[in-house]
């Protein structure tokens, strides 16, 4: 029995602009102690494939199971065997850390928690906040708050939704430990990120989601090296300077610029232009504020997705 499966998954959203399809006929299994990647832009539609296996929106069509349960049908069962980890920060900030992981145990029905709630918060190097209200945490601190309260009733399957988005090094290595301990202990892990370099160091299989479709789904090793991967990530720490953004506008499908170093993504449009295709045709997707993806697609070739040149080769 797969530890996860979405089945046909279809949601519409209705909007000012009418219907909005953010997810459309979305179908894979995950299997049981494996550590899965899904992958994709903003807005590809992540967030609602996890909001729907989560029960907290309900799917237009198709079905998200939890080993064997329906979470339309069956979501008290699904929802004891599946620990969420939301993107949003949102807690009641009244109680203590210790008080919100309790309360948290009794909406699962689980007693006597105190030695599992100790271990959660000595691993996620919260044991001195426990005391603390939850107002008065900073932004890492709720982060790491989130990841105990998903792990309160010891759910065998474990959902992150962009755990790491915008925290620092340190939570990032303390949270991917803790959460590469549970999987060798046979937990399952689905987590959804932007950074290719974590799914790449964690992930055994990866799903990208594109548009609300799956359009890829391989083993980690083989996405990176198929040749219909086409993303490719590099490091940017400076700023766009102005006359650069102007001439990435020309293609009109950067939807997004962050702080790019220009220097870089000069180097890699030269190389792009190397392989014969058109800058037109670069779409440069914000990832986060350290790394770009970016999709290289070839009109010649139909508009079909190509390899990305390597950076290797361009002249520095
Ligand atoms: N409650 C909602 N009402 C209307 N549209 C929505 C709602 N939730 C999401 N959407 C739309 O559905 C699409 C998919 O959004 P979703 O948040 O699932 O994407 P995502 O891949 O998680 O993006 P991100 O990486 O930015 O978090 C987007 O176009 C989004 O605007």
């Amino acid at each position: 029995m797969p530890a996860i499966s979405f089945q046909s998954v279809s949601k519409t959203f209705a909007s000012p602009r009418g219907p909005l399809q953010a997810l459309d006929g979305v179908s894979f299994d995950i299997q049981q102690g494996e550590f899965f990647g899904l992958l994709g832009p903003n807005g590809a539609g992540k967030t609602t494939l996890i909001s729907i296996l989560a029960g907290l929106a309900r799917p237009t069509s198709g079905k998200a199971m939890v080993l064997g349960s329906d979470v339309q049908s069956d979501y008290r069962q699904a929802r004891r065997k599946l620990g969420v980890v939301p993107q949003e920060l949102v807690f009641d900030p009244f109680f203590t850390v210790r008080e919100a992981l309790r309360i948290q145990s009794g909406y699962f029905g689980v007693k006597n928690n105190d030695a599992w709630i100790d271990e959660l918060l000595e691993s996620l190097g919260l044991a001195d906040k426990a005391s603390s209200n939850m107002r008065q945490l900073s932004g890492g601190m709720k982060r790491r708050v989130l990841v105990a309260q998903a792990l309160v009733h010891k759910p065998p399957v474990i959902v992150l939704d962009e755990p790491t988005a915008g925290v620092d090094v340190e939570l990032r290595q303390t949270l991917w430990q803790f959460i590469a301990k549970l999987n060798k202990q046979g937990h399952t892990v689905l987590l959804t990120t932007h950074y290719l370099e974590e799914a790449e160091a964690l992930c055994s299989r990866i799903a990208m989601l594109k548009a609300g479709r799956v359009v890829a789904l391989e083993r980690t090793s083989e996405l990176l090296k198929s040749a219909s991967s086409n993303v490719l990530r590099f490091k940017i720490d400076s700023p766009l300077p102005a006359e650069f953004e102007g001439k990435a506008r020309v293609t009109g499908r950067i939807v997004q610029l962050p702080a790019h170093d220009a220097h870089e993504i000069e180097r890699y449009l030269a190389v792009i232009r190397q392989a014969g295709l058109r800058v037109e045709d670069v779409e440069i997707r914000k990832a986060d504020l350290e790394d770009v993806f970016i999709d290289v697609m070839s009109a010649d070739r139909g508009g079909k997705a190509v390899a990305a040149p390597s950076l290797e080769a361009a002249p520095s």
